[in-house]
């Protein structure tokens, strides 16, 4: 499980990150609700490493991930799918699967074949130039990239974004099967409430850079959802 405790997080002297205290479990899928520019990304960055917070405790199971880099946190289970996919557009779409390797034992080197039974496309498209996919194909490579370093807990930063409605159904089929077949934390940061009310477990709603509401998904309160939403 990842536990995310009473976190800060500044860039410069502006804070992006109050008190925020958030738990992904294993076998649920964990959403965090929030509209452009309320901190969902800086969790993220958080959590993967990319930027260090400055109070707070973070730990995956019962390894404290605090000061440890994002390599180190990738070797810990932690497979990220960042915000705008972020695939290499001039290596092929076996290369970018491949750049995921990188943190595993080389004994574990190789492509689990329920990436290609969940995306099909990936597979007809192999020797193909990640930047030559659609924005939708993109979003599967950069899920089955984290998919091959067999993480403990998948985190996603908004994965329907600009995404088109068939993909994005494909997509949370994906990260169903994900919880179900392999017992994975999810942890996602939204802001399509619909995506997230179908999906997950648990929902969190964040709002200027702190959570002001929680909750089993069932029990959500979309209009206190949708209020937070709306600028
Ligand atoms: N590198 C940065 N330097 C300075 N301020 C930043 C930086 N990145 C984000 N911020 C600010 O921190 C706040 C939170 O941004 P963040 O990207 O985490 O929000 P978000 O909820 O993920 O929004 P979006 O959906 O637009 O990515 C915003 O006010 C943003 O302007």
């Amino acid at each position: 499980m990842l536990t995310v405790d009473n976190i800060n997080l500044h860039y410069g002297a502006a804070q992006a990150l109050r008190g925020v205290s958030v738990k992904a479990q294993a076998g649920k899928i964990t959403c965090v609700l929030g509209r452009n520019g309320v901190g969902k990304s800086s969790l993220l960055r958080a959590v993967t490493g990319q930027h260090p917070v400055s109070a707070g405790t973070i730990a995956l199971g019962e390894t404290t991930l605090n000061g440890m880099p994002p390599f180190a946190r990738a070797r810990k289970g932690i497979g990220y799918v960042p915000q705008g996919r972020e695939i290499f557009p001039l290596l092929t779409v076996k290369e970018n699967l491949e750049t995921g390797f990188a943190p595993l034992p080389r004994k574990d080197r190789s492509i689990p074949e329920d990436i290609f039974s969940l995306f099909p496309v990936l597979r007809s498209m192999l020797g193909r130039r990640g930047g030559d996919l659609s924005g939708g194909q993109q979003q599967q490579l950069a899920i089955g990239r984290a998919m091959v370093t067999r993480p403990a807990i998948l985190v996603l930063d908004e994965p329907t974004e600009g995404i088109q409605p068939s993909i994005i159904k494909d997509i949370g089929r994906a990260i169903r099967y994900l919880r179900d077949s392999t017992g994975m934390a999810i942890l996602l940061v939204e802001q399509y409430l619909d995506f997230c009310r179908e999906l997950a477990d648990y929902v969190y709603i964040m709002d200027r850079g702190e959570i002001v509401h929680e909750g089993l998904a069932e029990t959500l309160d979309t209009q206190e959802a949708r209020r937070h939403l709306t600028v």
